[in-house]
């Protein structure tokens, strides 16, 4: 195979400010149990087997990370992120086409600090299903409602097919950064790597996964990662 999917470099986008959390310090700084959500992320990608190498994109004006213990990890490296989310994963992208070119990307958010091993075994063994590449992703449990600009019900929406999507999501990297470069550089708006891919034409899988894989957004999020952190 052209790829190699044995090779996975793990993206953790965190260059963000977490302006919806409204802290005061960017959301994957904050403390979830004994330590920050970023460190809860980095130390399930750090301790899996599969994944070779991880990089983090960071702020430029990141003043938190180099006091995590996991900043001076050998299977880690840090790049500069962008102005938003797709543009730190196309710098991390950079780094790893130019260490790994047949490697397989496996990006997920600094943000989803719940992020299991059985999760991210499902998804890579999903490969031999979806060889052009997959997502995690929680079917939709509920009635699903589009409103107007004044929150007013306008329609309902089939849900049979509809599905959050999570991460980690899996790709080539040569691929999935050669889409993302384009997609951007077409004013695309990209918010997941998938959508990058969909715009290239490629119809990516969907690997459910757990629902308690979720991205600390709001505030209330930060009690719910708590619960789940707890959970055996
Ligand atoms: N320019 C950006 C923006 C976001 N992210 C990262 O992408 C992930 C998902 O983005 P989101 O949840 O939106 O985080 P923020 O952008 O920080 O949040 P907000 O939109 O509320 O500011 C996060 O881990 C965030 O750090 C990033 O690396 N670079
Ligand atoms: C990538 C993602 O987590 C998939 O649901 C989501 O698109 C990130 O969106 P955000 O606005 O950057 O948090």
């Amino acid at each position: 195979m052209q790829n190699n999917p044995q090779s996975i470099i793990a993206i953790v986008p965190a260059a963000g400010i977490g302006s919806r959390m409204g802290a005061d310090k960017p959301k994957q700084y904050l403390q979830l149990g004994q330590q920050s959500i970023l460190a809860h992320t980095l130390d399930v990608l750090l301790s899996h087997d599969d994944i070779a190498h991880v990089i983090v994109a960071l702020h430029p004006q990141d003043k938190h990370f180099n006091a995590l213990p996991q900043a001076t990890h050998p299977k880690l490296s840090q790049v500069m992120g962008g102005g938003e989310r797709a543009d730190s994963v196309l710098a991390a992208l950079d780094y790893a086409l130019s260490i790994h070119p047949q490697a397989w990307a496996l990006v997920h958010d600094a943000a989803r600090p719940c992020l299991r091993h059985e999760d991210i075994n499902k998804l890579i063994g999903s490969i031999t299903q979806y060889p052009q590449g997959a997502i995690l992703a929680a079917p939709v449990r509920d009635t699903m409602k589009r409103s107007d600009v004044n929150g007013l019900i306008t329609s309902t929406v089939d849900r049979a097919l509809l599905w959050h999507a999570l991460t980690p999501q899996f790709f080539p990297i040569k691929t999935l950064h050669d889409n993302l470069s384009n997609a951007l550089a077409a004013n695309v708006l990209i918010t997941d790597e998938a959508s990058a891919m969909e715009w290239a034409g490629v119809m990516p899988g969907l690997v459910s996964g757990r629902a308690d894989n979720i991205k600390v957004t709001h505030p209330d999020d930060l009690h719910l990662a708590a619960l789940f952190m707890a959970q055996t």
